[in-house]
């Protein structure tokens, strides 16, 4: 059975037309999507007088009401207009049950794929040695230009981070206030030289370090680093102890997880879907060490910022029913 359904587009604060004319409060597009997945309940409203960067709930994401896909609120509208044009089929379907294609096809040199599903997730063991493991902890304990800091963001820990900054609730990337520094380049040179097919072109222009105390509760709560203004390869470099990484696939009740060890000097690759259909977190009890430390590398969409400034003039104000996202992961 289909379903009409409402769709009530709109524009920020002094917009008071779209580029068809129409008064913004005119806006509402009544279509029929090919699937019939979403109740006749289920609709996209836009919301006035906030920006357009959260939604009711207060999430910066909102929920496509044709694909179902999590959409931040900065890309809506250029998600929904291409959703609309392909009759409402999801643009990418979860690719958690068969793996890459690519992944048969590259040259995965020292990078180990997990055995069981969970496809895009590889483990390059003994990434530094047990030398660079104890520079690299001295450096960051030294904390000469950044001291650790407590976080409550995504589970209690200590943090600190380096490169541009992804502003998660602004949707922006800003300029870096702490660059990379050389003994973090030379590793991110390590990645791209011997990484193999899968890191051969990446290029980390951030990263972030936590620090995870057992006694004092840090855990790392369940999350997706951001989908839209981080990049399609996350590694995460593993220091002082082992941790399991627990990745949980679906929703709450009925989600499958999978955990999986991260040793000590490891670097840990998430890309395809376990870095875009799997949420990973750590919790207390799998931290294996009093402390654990782990460097994260991403590198930042910059044409989300650009997407950013072009839809800036026109921006979309959506909230879903219920809509609340778990995304904004990234530190
Ligand atoms: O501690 C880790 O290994 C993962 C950290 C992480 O997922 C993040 O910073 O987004
Ligand atoms: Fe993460």
């Amino acid at each position: 059975m289909r379903h009409q359904r409402q769709l009530r587009l709109g524009f920020d604060g002094g917009t008071e037309r779209n580029e068809a004319g129409a008064r913004r409060s005119d806006v509402i597009h009544h279509y029929a999507p090919t699937k019939g997945r979403l109740g006749p309940k289920k609709k996209i409203e836009k919301r006035r007088g906030d920006g357009g960067n959260r939604t009711e709930t207060g999430s910066a994401f909102t929920e496509c009401p044709l694909c179902e896909r999590k959409v931040a609120l900065s890309t809506a509208e250029r998600h929904v207009e291409e959703c609309l044009a392909r009759g409402g089929q999801n643009p990418k379907p979860p690719r958690s049950t068969r793996r890459d294609e690519t992944e048969a096809k590259v040259d995965l040199g020292p990078l180990v794929p997990h055995e069981g599903e969970l496809s895009g997730q590889y483990t390059w063991l003994n990434f530094i040695s047990v030398e660079e493991e104890a520079d690299l902890v001295a450096y960051l304990d030294a904390g000469r230009r950044q001291e650790w800091i407590p976080k409550t963001f995504n589970g209690l820990a200590f943090h600190k981070n380096w490169g541009l900054e992804v502003d998660l609730r602004g949707r922006t990337i800003n300029p870096a206030r702490h660059p990379m520094p050389p003994i973090l380049t030379r590793l991110c040179e390590r990645m791209r030289e011997r990484g193999g097919g899968v890191l051969g072109t990446f290029r980390p222009d951030e990263a972030n370090a936590i620090d995870y105390r057992k006694s004092l509760g840090h855990s790392l709560t369940p999350h997706f680093d951001d989908r839209q203004l981080n990049g399609d390869v996350l590694c995460n470099l593993c220091l002082v102890s082992d941790c399991a990484m627990t990745y949980t696939y679906g929703k709450k009740g009925e989600a499958r997880s999978v955990d999986v060890e991260l040793p000590r000097r490891s670097l840990q690759v998430q890309t395809g879907s376990v870095r875009y259909d799997w949420k990973h977190g750590i919790s207390n009890q799998n931290l294996r060490g009093e402390r654990r430390i782990s460097i994260t590398f991403r590198e930042c969409r910059q044409d989300g910022t650009k997407e950013e400034g072009e839809l800036g003039r026109r921006r979309w104000f959506v909230a879903a029913d219920g809509g609340q996202s778990h995304e904004s992961g990234a530190m």
